[in-house]
């Protein structure tokens, strides 16, 4: 009783969406429908007339001659017509309605994923989860509207059908009746089957194509080709493609043995009921175009009642999908926050965090542990510490991506959680290890740090003699307007270090208080990254900057730099207080100073 209440509450709650993709083809959609479903019932009555009167033709007894038989095939034939434009125009409106449903649940999707926040993203149940929902939204989510229209024009014309036989007798009716119910049972019990098995094949649905489009894919072309890995690859996406294909069949053949047993079953009803109605025709209870109209409505009628079931198991099987959808919809979204206090802009005091503790989904251990420091407005903090000490972790909690499991982030003493989402946002920019190469023009690549000012040519210019990129960007074949990358026709490829002096752009094109750079200069030549350093304190003025770095090099341009282990702050302080301490940081720094000095050369000789 609950399973159905909920399976009616998620019918209910598609009806809205269906009404926003279209509301008038929805309409034309019902209205034709119910037109579609008189057709037949019709069809038979007319067939019934038309039999009976072809008999008394044929034997000479028909008084008007032609006159009575010539209506009923116009009627007939004004059936036919109405039938076949009603279908073109059914079929037409539906093919609008997908469409525009496709493009509905499309946006829908890219919005909401969107608007969740990043640690959706962290655990691969929700991987799964947003590949099986784009599969609903595509394939099912909208497939159920035409399988109620199909199931009430069906059985509309079943009712139809029955009344009619139930004037030739109430037990050709309720055999009629009986063929239903194990239909439905069966079909049921497959759909319930298949979605199961959905859910069970996910991962390996997503894993499987991941390996097959890596195995096409540009990014894997070469490391694939050193390491002649293809047929190892192959063969993995193969086992995985063999054991989903297995599990398929293997679903198949157990339902097949129900659904086509009771389809024999079915067969067997309808002799019955044939035999018993010539019967009752042979004891004068029939007349000849009763029995003809009795025998088409028979043989019609098992192919409805057969869609009838299917329509019900797919509507079971569509209400799963659509559940599914709609509780991705109803995911709490990022912008549910309470905050909404304004960014306090410009900074004064500066940025404290306080004991933050961060939790990644199913990790055994905190990335970040407690962690309490304070950047003062307009300082430039350099992270740095060993690989998975914690340093994207803090850079994403410093720009609201993560909310902090305990303690704190706030800005001039007002916590993130409290300020309003989009000023937070708005206020910051970033650049990450694995930043975005967009195939688009050079204006386009660079304007999207900043929406408002988009095309702003001036202002695009400046900004690329201060990022120091402009040099690059007029030696491109169509200056700023080159495509990058070579994915669509007329692409311009960069080198991956250009590419990164883009993004580098792209961040300062923002009108920002604090930006994040996560190894902003991982792929620059030595000359490009001393630059863009020198640079760095020219275009960060007056703005708090916090970047991420392996080069410890590069941390004499900072005033402050936090030394992360194992997602604790081991040390505090500029570059001489750091070496005079004699640390973790003097540690590594002489390490990497080792291999450009006397390391080198004493390697270099052997000592
Ligand atoms: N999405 C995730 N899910 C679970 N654990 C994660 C996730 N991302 C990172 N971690 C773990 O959190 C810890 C910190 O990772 P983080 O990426 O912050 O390190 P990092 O200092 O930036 O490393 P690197 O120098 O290699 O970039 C690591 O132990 C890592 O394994």
């Amino acid at each position: 009783m609950n399973e159905s209440f909920s399976k009616l509450r998620t019918f209910g709650s598609m009806i809205p969406i269906l009404w926003r993709i279209s509301g008038t083809a929805l309409v034309v959609l019902i209205a034709l429908t119910l037109a579609q479903a008189f057709v037949p019932i019709a069809q038979l009555a007319i067939t019934s007339k038309l039999v009976e009167e072809a008999a008394m033709l044929f034997q000479g007894n028909n008084g008007d001659g032609m006159r009575g038989v010539y209506l009923l095939v116009g009627l007939q034939l004004a059936l036919l017509v109405s039938g076949v434009l009603i279908g073109a125009v059914f079929k037409y409106t539906q093919q609008l309605f997908n469409q525009r449903a496709k493009l509905y649940f499309d946006e829908l999707l890219s919005t909401k994923v969107n608007r969740l926040p990043l640690s959706y993203f962290d655990n691969h149940l929700n991987y799964d989860r947003l590949q099986r929902t784009s599969f609903s939204m595509q394939m099912q989510g909208i497939g159920i509207i035409f399988t109620v229209l199909t199931m009430i024009q069906n059985l509309i014309t079943v009712v139809g059908y029955m009344v009619v036989l139930a004037q030739f007798h109430w037990l050709l009716s309720l055999g009629m009746l009986l063929l239903v119910v194990p239909m439905l049972g069966s079909y049921l019990y497959e759909s319930k089957a298949l979605f199961k098995l959905i859910i069970r094949q996910t991962p390996d649905e997503r894993m499987s194509s991941f390996i097959s489009n890596l195995l096409k894919s540009r990014e894997g072309a070469k490391e694939i080709r050193v390491f002649g890995m293809a047929s190892y690859l192959i063969a993995k996406w193969k086992r995985i493609a063999l054991r989903n294909m297995d599990r398929l069949l293997s679903l198949e053949r157990k339902t097949i043995g129900i659904t086509y047993g009771v389809q024999m079953l079915t067969v067997m009803l309808l002799s019955v009921m044939l035999l018993f109605a010539l019967h009752t025709g042979a004891n004068g209870g029939l007349a000849i175009g009763q029995y003809v109209a009795l025998a088409q409505a028979l043989f019609s009628s098992q192919s409805l009642v057969q869609g009838l079931a299917q329509g019900y198991s797919n509507i079971h099987q569509g209400l799963l999908h659509a559940n599914e959808m709609l509780s991705f919809i109803e995911l709490p979204e990022e912008s549910g926050g309470k905050g909404d206090q304004p960014f306090p802009s410009p900074i004064k005091q500066g940025i404290t965090v306080e004991q933050l503790t961060f939790h990644y989904d199913g990790a055994p251990n905190p990335a970040l542990n407690g962690i309490s420091f304070a950047i003062r407005a307009g300082e430039t903090i350099a992270i740095v510490g060993d690989n998975g000490a914690g340093k994207s972790t803090l850079a994403k909690c410093l720009l609201g991506l993560y909310k902090p499991d305990k303690g704190r982030v706030a800005v001039d003493g007002v916590e993130y959680e409290n300020i309003e989402p989009e000023g937070l946002r708005n206020r910051m920019s970033a650049i990450f290890q694995d930043f975005v190469q967009f195939p688009f023009p050079v204006w386009e690549n660079i304007g999207l740090g900043g929406i408002d000012e988009l095309g702003n040519r001036d202002k695009l210019r400046r900004s690329s003699e201060e990022a120091n990129t402009a040099s690059f960007i007029h030696k491109l074949p169509q200056g700023w307007d080159t495509v990058l990358g070579i994915q669509f026709d007329g692409g311009h490829e960069l080198s991956y270090g250009q590419w990164q002096r883009i993004a580098l752009n792209r961040a300062f094109y923002r009108e920002f208080e604090l930006i994040v750079l996560d190894e902003p200069t991982a792929s620059l030549d030595p000359m490009t990254e001393a630059a863009i350093f020198e640079n760095l304190m020219k275009l960060t003025s007056g703005k708090t900057a916090v970047f991420i770095t392996h080069r410890l090099g590069s941390c004499r341009f900072a005033d402050r730099i936090l030394v992360l282990k194992d997602g604790c702050l081991a040390e505090e302080g500029n570059h001489d207080e750091l070496m005079e301490r004699n640390g973790e940081y003097a540690a590594m720094f002489r390490k990497q100073a080792g291999w450009y000095t006397k390391e080198w050369e004493e390697q270099a000789l052997g000592v």
